[in-house]
């Protein structure tokens, strides 16, 4: 129950609303509990009727009397047993979306890093599977822990009073029926587990085939596809059967069990009614009834206890990430001011995971409102340089300083709000265009929308679609090539106007010429805007204030495109390359 203390501010939270919760269920177990009262009643009556001791008068008010009891208790119990469900099961419900938002807002604050160490799966697991088992402890586990109770309680006095000897004998078979269902419940659960594992493995492969359809198809490898999919939901359906199989054993053994302790009831009532011990028949249907009232909740201890193990084990696997410390932190609550001159000072940086080091001692300074050019070789760090000026990672060694202010002293909301950042893999939401492009700017207006599309030089190919900017992309944009894609990403950038503009290689799915008009825009709107350029094309980073190349994770040459057309180096060679491929694509 250690783990489970996570949910006691929640509880706390809503005291109110369970304290009515309890009080109800109380009451409405009280109300149920006339009935086999009244029916005692009945059955003595009856006697007193058939011997004679009573009138037809009499009988007749005495019978109505016990039916009306048993008829308006039972219309009580039911509206408070309405009422019990709606205060503590309502509460569960609130715990449950305080705890799934809990989840995600910590999910939020970490790092790249853990969304690297943990699957994704897992991360969905946590927040809908775990969460949910955790709220059949905060609602039923409970609900039905007070009903037993109560009930369990109340009935055992009224059976003592009635007939000790029977009492004893009835509830006899009630503890083994709790141990059997404790049991089963912890076998459905060690089952069910199995089959959860087996359904998450069949979606994670049917989401990455439906994803890959088209590299599927190209390589016409559909048979293999099929055979896979075909032996993953065998094993989900044999696991499925397996764990039907334990939960048909639930019913049976829970009518088996409260037959035995009515035949029991019956046997010993019958004998004790024959010797005279006692006095009424009413006494053994009485029994019947709480004996049958008495089974569920009794059933009800094994199951909940099974359901406690599970939120225990459950809430384990959430605090787990709960407890995790994000690795970036805001170290500065009040608002800093930020420019856009960024300095890079002898900054080395290693992935963790991989161990790889992506960045060896690199300097250079941009002043707020210039562009600087970064070219290099695939996996030269040109990217990572990009993202620890976001701050998605911090530095090994070194300091990167933004106006005068070491980035790990930046306010980190007011340092990502400066940020424009359109990264190489263009990721577009399952939304309409125009909602993708004010994803970086809330209230924009419809109008600075259209304007950031020009900007971007987009705007031409959205009007063209049937629903223009409401068109819908499909996941991950499909509707939209990689050109159009990178260009809707661009535009979300320019709509937020921020004091520093990231472009990741954003524009190499899209041809020389657009390449030229998009970068003319881009000069216009990022004036007095610190703009990065990442690229492999010296086109687009000819007109930078300054330009750098980066090798192995090293500066290897820095200057403007006039300087560093003239110096023997990488550069130059790029150049010269690219300038014969365009020469030889126009002649
Ligand atoms: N998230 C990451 N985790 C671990 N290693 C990484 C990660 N991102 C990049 N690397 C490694 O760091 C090195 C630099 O990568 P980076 O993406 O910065 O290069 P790049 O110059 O932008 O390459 P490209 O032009 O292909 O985009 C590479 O060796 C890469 O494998």
């Amino acid at each position: 129950m250690k783990e489970l203390q996570h949910l006691n501010k929640y509880f706390l939270k809503y005291k109110t609303h369970l304290l009515i919760g309890v009080v109800i269920t109380i009451a409405a177990r009280i109300f149920l509990l006339y009935t086999p009262r009244y029916v005692k009643q009945i059955f003595v009556v009856v006697g007193e009727a058939k011997s004679g001791k009573i009138t037809q008068e009499v009988f007749k008010a005495e019978l109505l009397e016990a039916i009306l009891y048993i008829v308006g208790a039972a219309i009580i119990g039911a509206i408070l047993t309405f009422f019990m469900r709606q205060t503590i099961i309502n509460v569960s419900r609130y715990i449950e979306f305080d705890l799934k938002n809990e989840v995600y807002e910590q999910y939020q604050k970490l790092s790249l890093n853990f969304y690297k160490n943990n699957r994704t799966g897992d991360l969905m697991n946590r927040i809908t599977e775990d969460v949910g088992r955790v709220r059949m402890y905060a609602g039923p586990a409970i609900m039905y822990s007070i009903n037993t109770f109560t009930l369990f309680v109340i009935v055992i006095i009224y059976m003592i009073n009635a007939s000790p000897k029977l009492t004893l004998y009835t509830v006899l078979p009630l503890p083994i029926l709790s141990v059997i269902i404790y049991k089963l419940s912890k076998e459905i659960h060690k089952r069910s587990t199995i089959v959860q594992e087996y359904l998450s493995k069949l979606s994670t492969f049917t989401q990455e085939s439906f994803s890959g359809i088209s590299v599927i198809k190209a390589y016409g490898i559909e048979p293999q596809t099929a055979t896979n999919f075909k032996s993953l939901a065998l094993g989900s359906k044999e696991k499925q059967i397996s764990l039907a199989k334990v939960q048909a054993w639930f019913f049976p053994m829970m009518i088996l069990l409260i037959g035995t302790s009515n035949l029991l009831v019956i046997y010993i009532g019958g004998m004790q009614y024959i010797n005279g011990e006692i006095e009424s028949l009413g006494t053994i249907a009485e029994f019947i009834i709480y004996v049958n009232m008495l089974t569920w909740p009794v059933a009800t201890v094994g199951w909940v206890t099974s359901i406690v193990q599970q939120a225990e084990a459950s809430q384990k696997r959430i605090n787990e990430f709960l407890k995790i410390e994000p690795e970036i932190k805001n170290a500065v609550a009040t608002h800093t001011e930020i420019t856009g001159d960024i300095t890079f000072n002898n900054v080395s940086f290693t992935y963790d995971d991989t161990n790889i080091q992506a960045l060896k001692g690199v300097s250079f300074n941009v002043k707020a409102g210039e562009t600087l050019a970064i070219i290099g070789k695939t996996g030269s760090g040109k990217s990572t340089i990009l993202d620890l000026i976001g701050r998605l990672y911090d530095i090994n060694e070194g300091s990167i300083v933004i106006n005068e202010t070491k980035i790990e002293d930046l306010n980190l909301i007011d340092l990502r709000d400066n940020i424009g950042y359109v990264p190489q893999d263009a990721f577009l939401f399952s939304d309409s265009i125009k909602n993708n492009i004010k994803f970086g700017k809330e209230n924009a207006t419809d109008n600075e929308v259209i304007e950031a599309a020009k900007n971007a030089h987009v705007h031409k190919n959205i009007v063209k679609f049937n629903n223009g900017y409401d068109t819908v992309l499909g996941e991950r944009g499909i509707t939209l090539s990689g050109g159009q894609k990178q260009r809707v990403s661009i535009a979300r950038a320019i709509i937020k106007s921020p004091k520093i503009l990231l472009f990741d290689d954003c524009l190499s799915a899209v041809d020389t010429e657009t390449e030229e008009k998009i970068l003319k825009n881009l000069n216009k709107v990022s004036k007095g805007k610190t703009t990065i350029i990442v690229s492999h094309r010296v086109s687009s980073a000819k007109n930078a204030d300054k330009i750098i190349v980066l090798d192995d994770g090293k500066i290897v040459q820095e200057g403007t495109h006039e300087t560093l057309v003239d110096t023997e180096g990488y550069y130059k060679h790029l150049f010269l390359k690219q300038l014969s491929e365009t020469n030889s694509d126009e002649s």
